[in-house]
């Protein structure tokens, strides 16, 4: 894993010129090298650890989607993970995280026996919660999400599961499940790119923590059709989600509805109806569950569903936040930081404005993290004069 090697030069702080390929960040006594070499414009986005007791270089297992390499500035913002400010792109695309010591790196580390890093995307504003719907095996929770989906189909987007289950007739891979080998689905578990996994009647399903986050991505609340170890996996998880869990009316009316929808042979059906109970035992555990609707009468249940998604008022969610100023090619330069700010000002010669434009970027209400996108991020104009550049929540 070490590596002998002085082939960088590194300065003790970071190297901040105009077109800076490379950001050189101390943490204690590593110094965290990022980006490309300024001598090969087209190597890429790299990432060395140098050592400095040992003298030693560490290539470290990167994880997470990473930044365009293009020219950027890099900040310490805790222990736990620098700031990376992308020029050239659009604002919304051009705030990362490297995840140095976050838990999940932390984790990361431990599992693969070797050094991970991380990066995790910074997403302006706030997102609404996750709704996640548990229940047995044909009570209907798919027929209730299509409903929702079909009615507010710019307000919910479906979580995309994968599934190790084969497909059954109408089923599209990318649209109901991403229909996946064990041994695939297996290997990106352990590289922690899932929420949530289980073992459900037989096959492997979860939520990769991108299904989640390409929803949020599109300014849309996340539904997720998950069981109830899923549930409980994600209620133990970092992501704030409502949980609701629906109940047949029946035993005898869940066995109609599995054989009418005519999916499953009768062994798998068997396997079904015997999960069905141990979930219906677990829809009381304590702090599992924060709803239980009963699917009796369909649109009565479909009512009910809208009225505890606030859906029933006709008024627009007040925390709908989608960030649309932040589209436009940015070019910003970290300047300097505060406890809860950290200033970016705007390369005068790329804006061609005449004067420098100062944003405050808040660091105080970030939420999630690698392996997700870290949300949260309000960005706020900081000229004493407000040049023109609106305030971003
Ligand atoms: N309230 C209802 N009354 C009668 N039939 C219903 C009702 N809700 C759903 N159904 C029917 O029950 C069957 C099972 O519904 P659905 O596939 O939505 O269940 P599910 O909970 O998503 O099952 P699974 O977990 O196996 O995917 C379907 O044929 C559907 O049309
Ligand atoms: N824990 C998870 N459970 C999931 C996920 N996707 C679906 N499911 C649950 O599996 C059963 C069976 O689904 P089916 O499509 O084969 O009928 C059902 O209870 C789903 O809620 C997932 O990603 N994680």
């Amino acid at each position: 894993m070490g590596e002998e090697a002085p082939e960088f030069r590194v300065e003790s702080i970071t190297l901040e010129s105009k077109d800076c390929h490379q950001n050189a960040i101390d943490v204690g006594n590593k110094t965290y090298v990022i980006g490309r070499s300024d001598e090969d414009s087209n190597s890429p986005f790299g990432i060395k650890i140098l050592d400095k007791l040992t003298q030693t270089w560490v290539v470290p297992t990167v994880l997470g989607a990473q930044p365009p390499s293009k020219s950027h500035s890099a900040i310490l913002v805790n222990d736990e993970k620098i700031l990376v400010v992308e020029k050239g792109v659009s604002l919304n695309d051009s705030i990362w995280f490297l995840e140095i010591d976050t838990p999940f790196v932390k984790q990361q580390r431990k599992i693969k026996g070797l050094e991970v890093v991380s990066w995790s995307k910074g997403v302006l504003g706030v997102a609404q919660k996750p709704v996640v719907i548990s229940g047995p095996s044909g009570v209907g929770k798919g027929t209730l999400i299509a409903k929702l989906m079909k009615e507010y189909p710019s307000k919910f987007g479906f979580s995309v599961s994968h599934t190790t289950r084969s497909p059954r007739v109408k089923e599209i891979d990318g649209v109901h499940y991403h229909f996946a080998g064990r041994s695939k689905m297996e290997q990106d578990i352990s590289e922690g790119k899932f929420l949530e996994f289980a073992h459900v009647h037989g096959n492997l399903y979860g939520t990769s923590i991108e299904a989640v986050e390409s929803v949020t991505d599109e300014g849309k609340r996340c539904i997720l059709d998950i069981d109830v170890q899923g549930a409980r996996s994600v209620r133990a998880s970092s992501l704030e989600a409502i949980f609701i869990f629906v109940c047949p009316p029946s035993f005898e009316e869940l066995e109609q509805r599995l054989r009418a929808r005519g999916t499953e042979t009768e062994e798998q059906i068997q396997k079904r109806l015997k999960n069905a109970r141990a979930e219906l035992d677990q829809s009381n555990s304590p702090g599992l569950f924060d709803h239980l609707l009963v699917n009796d009468d369909l649109e009565t249940c479909y009512e009910n569903l809208k009225k505890l998604l606030s859906l029933d008022d006709g008024h627009e969610d007040s925390d709908d936040c989608f960030i649309k100023d932040g589209e436009a090619t940015a070019c910003f330069a970290i300047l300097s930081k505060t406890e809860s700010e950290i200033l970016l000002q705007s390369d005068i010669s790329e804006v061609g404005k005449g004067a420098a434009n100062l944003l405050a970027l808040d660091l105080s209400s970030l939420t999630g993290c690698a392996p997700g996108r870290t949300r949260g991020l309000k960005i706020h104009s900081a000229n004493s004069i407000d040049n023109g550049l609106k305030a971003i929540r």
